[in-house]
């Protein structure tokens, strides 16, 4: 049973009335536990607020706001005992959808006041913290575009139209996808690398299904040769997320490590958790089960890998071990369609 949470409460995030959610989450909190409530501002972010509270040795940290907010508090909070909870107030609210926290207030509650624990990896993105996913390409295109003035606009259709115009400007780049064992050289619009991610992060799901504490990054290469096959395959993407079944095109590829470097040729834009960082080239690693969050469910635990038809595909072993099938396997599909699935894992 929780005690006590500061509460950081970001009032622009998303675009609901921040006096009426504040009322609402003390309403729901406020009975059971002692709530220290603190307000981001343009110049006080989130992660000073999460740092002073643990200084003042807070019981439990709640992030009120968009992921922006809660990623914030989650750096900060990697590596401690204390537990955050989420009550998500965003435009897109990503890492909530992840995690299946409830979108409306009272049911956010529900789960900090239930105070059931899972502890969940950590990316790390050139040694900064990384909740969610780092996207090179179409992906910074789109959070570039999707800012703030937009969002306070238009709301979750600013991400929409952001799309579109990366769309029209449709590019590909080549990609070198360095992990502990392997190069991986291929020609991509999009190379997504995920901690954490929710089914509408479309272009993080060719695995489907996103472990959040294997101590793995899940890399999804989104490789179309022109912005039709990109309609297809992001088609293909989002119809992956909805039934959890690995993607199967030619054109989208997918594997797991536990660190990446990601050089491009031209350099490009580097998203990390919504925001854009700067350009390639960039080092990711997991770091596994360093957060502990508030959730209220399970998660699933499948290997997947497909590298197989990627346009320019190129696998250089670091190991000396050949790079080659070892295993076709036919997987059960839930939409009844017959796929196989090569495995690309090196042989014992
Ligand atoms: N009081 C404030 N006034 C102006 N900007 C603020 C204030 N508090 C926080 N911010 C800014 O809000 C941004 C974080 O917003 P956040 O990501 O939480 O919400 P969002 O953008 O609506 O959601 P999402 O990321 O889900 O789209 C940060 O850039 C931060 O500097």
């Amino acid at each position: 049973m929780l005690d006590s949470a500061c509460l950081i409460f970001n009032p622009v995030a998303g675009q609901s009335d921040p006096d009426q959610d504040l009322s609402e989450i003390k309403r729901h909190l406020k009975p059971h536990i002692h709530l220290d409530i603190q307000f981001t501002t343009e110049d006080i972010s989130a992660e000073q607020l999460a740092r002073e509270a643990i200084e003042r040795k807070v019981e439990c940290l709640i992030a009120s706001g968009g992921d922006g907010t809660v990623s914030q508090v989650a750096g900060v909070l990697v590596d401690t005992e204390i537990p955050l909870g989420i009550i998500p107030r965003g435009t897109a609210n990503a890492f909530a959808n992840a995690l299946n926290i409830p979108q409306g207030i009272e049911g956010a509650c529900k789960i900090i006041l239930a105070a059931k624990e899972r502890v969940v990896d950590m990316g790390k993105c050139d040694g900064k913290p990384m909740m969610l996913l780092a996207g090179v390409g179409l992906e910074a295109g789109m959070v570039e575009d999707a800012n703030r003035k937009a969002k306070n606009r238009l709301g979750i259709l600013a991400y929409y139209i952001a799309a579109f115009k990366q769309w029209k400007g449709f590019k590909t780049f080549h990609a070198q996808l360095e992990t502990n064992d392997r190069i991986i050289e291929v020609e991509a619009t999009a190379i997504t690398i995920a901690n954490i991610a929710p089914a509408s992060s479309i272009l993080a799901q060719g695995p489907a299904g996103i472990i959040m504490d294997d101590g793995l990054l899940d890399v999804t290469i989104f490789a179309p040769k022109n912005r039709w096959n990109a309609v297809g395959a992001s088609y293909h993407l989002l119809l992956s997320a909805l039934s959890e079944d690995q993607a199967q095109r030619n054109d989208i590829g997918y594997f797991r490590t536990q660190r990446i470097r990601v050089t491009t040729d031209p350099p490009q834009k580097v998203a990390v958790d919504g925001e854009v960082i700067g350009k390639t080239p960039v080092e990711i690693e997991c770091v596994s089960r360093q957060l502990k969050v508030f959730v209220p469910d399970k998660f699933s635990s499948e290997q997947p890998e497909k590298l197989e038809g990627l346009p320019g595909l190129k696998i250089k072993s670091k190991t000396g071990k050949p790079q080659k099938p070892v295993q076709t396997q036919q997987k059960e599909n839930k939409s009844n369609i017959d796929v196989l699935i090569v495995d690309y894992r090196i042989p014992d």
